[in-house]
């Protein structure tokens, strides 16, 4: 049988090439087969300053798209159709000429707590005084100095595989990392402990992926479409205005927690100073209908609170380099 329609398109996906990376996208690879299997989906795979720049603290050199930007290029320039990433490293202003395309569905965004194997069958909570803490996240830092004040914190860079190398070998007591970057590669039975949202509030996106592509591809959006989870994108939207209202990106401490039941989104955040001592928070209800309003809406009540005040004490220590 002869067909006169055009034949169908390759597209081609580009990714970075950490092991974390190739397994999302990977998993959108094959969603999208599944859904359109008479389309080519091709994987592209490119180094990101962020895979290169490993020997410094992810504060200092601030993350506006240090995980994106080539990706972000190559879109631009025709060499990928689209990108996936770790919604959380995706920055919460897009280029010029680029979408946020899709979100698909969340895997549990909180963080955990992994343990050097002395510690076995403890918590975060009988921890002993001292106990050196892994995380490069100011957001996880600045909460866990406020409730663990007796710990030790350390800077740990490198990808996930890496930083459980300098676990085992004994440069940590522990590590906080993301449950969801643990599950996706099959280490989560290295999981002691899911920190609820009272101990840690996760990043912005975190356990998600976002799947960004050229603004006016629009047989691009639509295919991606067909993988999105509208819960998980109205929960992020929330998540993402918010961040974007307080101009943060993922280095800042900034966390949040959301949940849709019955149509209504709950969304509580976050802003923290780095040493722990002050913390604002708050939560606001209303349609998840309205996700990016009401992230808005919760920038606005914690500002009023001095949000602002807080963020450029960082800001400002950030730049003196200290
Ligand atoms: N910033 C690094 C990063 N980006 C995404 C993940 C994990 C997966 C996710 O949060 O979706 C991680 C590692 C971590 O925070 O432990």
């Amino acid at each position: 049988m002869t067909s006169v329609s055009s034949p169908p398109r390759t597209i081609r996906i580009g990714s970075r090439k950490s092991q974390l990376a190739l397994v999302q996208t990977y998993w959108v690879q094959e969603q999208l087969q599944k859904s359109f299997p008479d389309i080519t989906f091709e994987v592209h795979t490119m180094s990101t300053q962020g895979d290169k720049i490993l020997d410094v603290a992810l504060a200092k050199i601030g993350d506006k798209g240090l995980f994106t930007k080539e990706l972000e290029l190559g879109m631009i320039n025709q060499e990928i159709d689209f990108a996936v990433h770790s919604l959380k490293d995706l920055p919460t202003k897009l280029p010029e000429g680029l979408t946020l395309a899709a979100i698909t569905e969340r895997e549990n965004p909180a963080d955990a707590l992994v343990l050097h194997e002395k510690y076995k069958g403890q918590t975060i909570d009988t921890l002993p005084e001292g106990a050196v803490i892994g995380t490069s996240s100011l957001r996880r830092l600045a909460q866990l100095r406020n409730k663990f004040p007796h710990f030790t914190f350390k800077d740990v860079r490198g990808n996930l595989i890496t930083r459980m190398e300098k676990l085992d070998k004994g440069d940590y007591d522990a590590l906080i990392l993301a449950v969801a970057g643990l599950e996706r590669l099959g280490m989560s039975d290295r999981i002691h402990q899911v920190l609820p949202p009272e101990i840690s509030l996760h990043a912005v996106g975190q356990g998600a992926l976002g799947i960004e592509c050229r603004a006016d591809d629009s047989e691009v959006i639509s295919i991606l479409k067909a993988i999105e989870d509208p819960q998980t994108r109205d929960r992020c939207l929330a998540e993402r205005a918010f961040l974007r209202s307080l101009e943060g990106g993922c280095q800042v401490p900034i966390g949040v927690n959301t949940e849709i039941v019955d149509g209504n989104l709950t969304l509580t955040g976050i802003v923290a100073s780095v040493d722990g001592q002050k913390l604002v928070q708050d939560t606001v209800t209303g349609l998840a209908n309205d996700a990016e309003k009401l992230g808005t809406e919760l920038a606005n009540i914690l500002r009023k609170q001095g949000a602002t005040e807080i963020l450029e004490t960082i800001f400002t220590e950030i730049q003196r380099g200290s």
